[in-house]
């Protein structure tokens, strides 16, 4: 596994900042567009960015630990949704639709036999999903290092579409204790601040994931300089192993990166334990009500567009945002400025 992410040039954010403050407006007047126009313009390495072709990958994959009552749902939602997704009924898809993004489906592991499915990417990993990492690491090293490959393999694919920005979300029922465990390991934070209600366990529940979530991390017993894969080989799903792999190699193509929520989030600090330099790449969409993904925004140094209360997965805090994100590369190219326009500059 070896990934080779330069950290963006930023020598060119100055002149991105005078092209901006040159437009007609007042300096500074669109707030955080600015900074998301600079960011993209120096991953792009260009005055003029554009962004092309915009996807979302959903990973969709099952929880062996699942069962153990860690979610509100059962597991069989995590194959229902994605024939939900297949007949475009899912908010990814109508989000997806809205903002003319190519949203493509994978099927991760997801304990499901589809058959041959026109719109669904075959890349299971483990037909039968992960093992329950209460009693057993959730998959084999190789497994992991398959999964990270197979996200890999898939985002270079739609690089060579040429796309240029991408967001990657998640459909399985069960992973925000997965991602609970790896955020808790990567993070420092402690594992209380990082389990949360997921799809909407009450009080109860909630205590009953977290002492199933300090067992796990216990039954593992990994030592504290424990490497990413291992982290995710003891608790990932394929899901979140592929999410981190795309991302990696979305960053080795130079695209910009959109951050969703929580479990996929989780990715994003694999990718970031492997090549720091990702966090260049990315823009944090949005801030989920999923405790314990402030803590991760805030390891990353992320600042999120949108703090909305929303906690549903799947990339829709990706898709929402993403009209900011046009916002600003449209206004960098396609507004006068002031010497075009005829407008004063000066205050008097
Ligand atoms: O993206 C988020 O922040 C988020 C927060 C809570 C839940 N989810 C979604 O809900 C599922 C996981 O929740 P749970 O309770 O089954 O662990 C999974 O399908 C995720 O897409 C997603
Ligand atoms: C219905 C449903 C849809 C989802 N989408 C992502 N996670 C989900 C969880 C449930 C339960």
């Amino acid at each position: 596994m070896h990934f080779s992410i330069p950290p963006v040039d930023f020598s060119l954010a100055q002149a991105l900042q005078e092209k901006i403050d040159n437009k007609t407006k007042p300096v500074g007047s669109l707030g955080r567009l600015e900074e998301i126009a600079v960011r993209i313009g120096c991953i792009q390495h260009t005055l003029s960015p554009q962004l092309r072709d915009p996807h979302m990958l959903i990973f969709a994959g099952d929880h062996g630990a699942a069962h153990a009552g860690i979610s509100a749902y059962p597991q069989d939602v995590s194959w229902q949704m994605l024939e939900n997704y297949l007949k475009g009924g899912a908010a990814a898809n109508v989000f997806s639709r809205l903002n003319g993004m190519t949203m493509l489906a994978i099927d991760a592991g997801v304990a499901h036999d589809f058959g041959p499915r026109e719109g669904l990417i075959d890349a299971k990993i483990d037909p039968a999903g992960t093992r329950n990492y209460l009693e057993e690491p959730a998959m084999t090293r190789a497994q992991c290092l398959a999964a990270i490959a197979k996200g890999a393999e898939i985002a270079r694919a739609v690089a060579d579409r040429g796309c240029n920005i991408m967001g990657v979300g998640e459909k399985g029922i069960g992973n925000t204790g997965s991602a609970s465990l790896i955020t808790h390991l990567l993070t420092g934070a402690s594992l209380d601040d990082c389990v949360g209600r997921g799809t909407g366990l009450d009080d109860t529940a909630l205590a009953h994931k977290k002492a199933l979530m300090k067992q796990a991390i216990q039954r593992a017993g990994l030592p504290a300089d424990a490497d990413v894969t291992e982290i995710l080989s003891e608790f990932g799903g394929f899901e979140i192993a592929m999410m981190t792999g795309a991302l990696l190699a979305g960053a080795e193509r130079g695209m910009v990166l959109l951050a969703d929520g929580f479990i996929a989030t989780s990715a994003l600090l694999a990718a970031h334990r492997i090549a720091p330099a990702i966090g260049d790449y990315c823009i944090f969409s949005h801030c989920s009500a999923e405790a314990g993904h402030r803590a991760q925004i805030r390891f990353l140094g992320g600042n999120p567009l949108l703090d909305i209360g929303m906690r549903l997965g799947e990339g829709t805090g990706a898709m929402v945002a993403f009209p900011i994100v046009r916002a600003a590369v449209a206004f960098l190219n396609e507004m006068a400025s002031f010497a075009s326009a005829g407008v004063s500059k000066h205050i008097r």
